[in-house]
């Protein structure tokens, strides 16, 4: 175990010491869903070029195998997205530089604004636990957006320039991810008949964000998730996962894993995407996923999260809806308060009708 030792390395075995002891190990929890696991799968694989071919026939059959895809699976990956693969290359690269700073360093309020996260301080059991680190990067910051110079953003803004050689890369990434995931925000609207614009312009850059994250190898890989079962608190995610794998979503009443596939992105849709459109139960569904840890190599992915401002209000576009309605803002802060004092994210159920 002191193989996995270094100074960069959060601190996991020690400060959970009581979560990784025999005794907690030999719960049943990890037993059952190790029979649920069923075999590697290729997720639904969607050419987006078509969109914008200028064949109005390809286009409509493309817009439908988003939206079918998003009704099935909820997840999906697209090829021919528009993001150049030196790029997605270079922020694979490029992300690993923040990781790579002792983690004292990495804690404090100075390196990249306390936007730092590693493990869930309110785990009580494995079964809450992650065993990875992230960090949360506001779109505003990134994107070098002069509207959004706030004083508090500034040292931040200084950071991203002192840990990133090249920050262009960051900078360009994130702006392309936001790009698609806006185009495709459009389509699932558009898919539904309401106006391609009515969520992606409820988004702005101060509250989308980029996660990056790292699972360090674990030496209790087959006890522990490098990401514990979520859905995802947004409309859509854009997914950028390296050639490790771990990835598993739940399909149907199973966990599948998804191959990793260096061309593609992967597309998740949320919890507001199913709240808006919450009116039948064969619309987009927003399901559960999670990362196992493996005892090898390290994993990194980074993650765009497509998020209205917190005003905005979610409610459904058709009736009777499943949902009341609420603000974006009240639903970030219930999630976190049940973070806090349950230990895990209860989600839409919270605001049925
Ligand atoms: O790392 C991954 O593949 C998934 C990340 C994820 O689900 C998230 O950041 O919400
Ligand atoms: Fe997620």
């Amino acid at each position: 175990m002191a193989a996995f030792w270094s100074p960069c390395e959060p601190p996991f075995q020690q400060r959970y010491s009581f979560l990784f002891s025999p005794a907690s190990q030999a719960g049943q929890w990890r037993k059952t869903h190790d029979a649920e696991m069923t075999k590697e799968c290729d997720l639904p694989l969607i050419d987006l070029s078509r969109l914008h071919c200028g064949d109005e026939k390809e286009r409509t059959a493309c817009v439908a195998e988003i939206g079918r895809a998003s009704s099935e699976w909820g997840f999906f990956q697209v090829v021919n997205h528009g993001i150049q693969s030196e790029l997605l290359q270079a922020v694979g690269r490029e992300q690993r530089k923040p990781f790579g700073a002792p983690f004292e360093e990495k804690t404090g309020q100075k390196f990249l604004n306390g936007s730092y996260r590693w493990g869930n301080p309110t785990a009580i059991s494995l079964a809450q636990f992650s065993w990875s680190e992230s960090f949360h990067l506001p779109l505003s910051v990134l994107a070098g957006d002069d509207h959004a110079c706030h004083e508090e953003l500034e040292p931040f803004r200084s950071q991203v320039a002192s840990f990133s050689y090249a920050p262009e890369v960051m900078r360009k990434a994130s702006t392309a991810m936001a790009d698609l995931a806006r185009i495709l925000a459009g389509v699932l609207a558009e898919n539904l008949g309401c106006r391609g614009d009515l969520f992606a312009d409820s988004c702005g850059e101060g509250s989308c964000f980029l996660r990056l994250n790292r699972y360090p190898p674990c030496p209790f890989s087959s006890d522990t998730f490098g990401l514990v079962p979520h859905t995802d608190s947004d409309f859509l995610t854009i997914l950028h996962q390296d050639h490790v794998g771990g990835l598993h979503l739940m399909k149907d009443t199973r966990w599948v894993s998804v191959k990793p596939n260096p061309e593609a992105l992967i597309v998740i849709i949320g919890d507001l995407f199913q709240a808006c459109l919450a009116w039948s139960n064969d619309l987009y569904k927003s399901v559960e996923h999670r990362v196992m840890t493996n005892g090898k190599v390290e994993r990194y992915s980074i993650a765009y999260f497509l998020c209205p401002s917190y005003e905005f209000t979610i409610g459904s576009y058709r009736k009777p809806s499943r949902y009341r309605n609420f603000t974006f803002g009240e639903f970030r802060k219930q999630v976190q308060e049940d973070v806090k004092k349950i230990g895990y994210k209860v989600g839409l159920s919270r605001f049925l009708a």
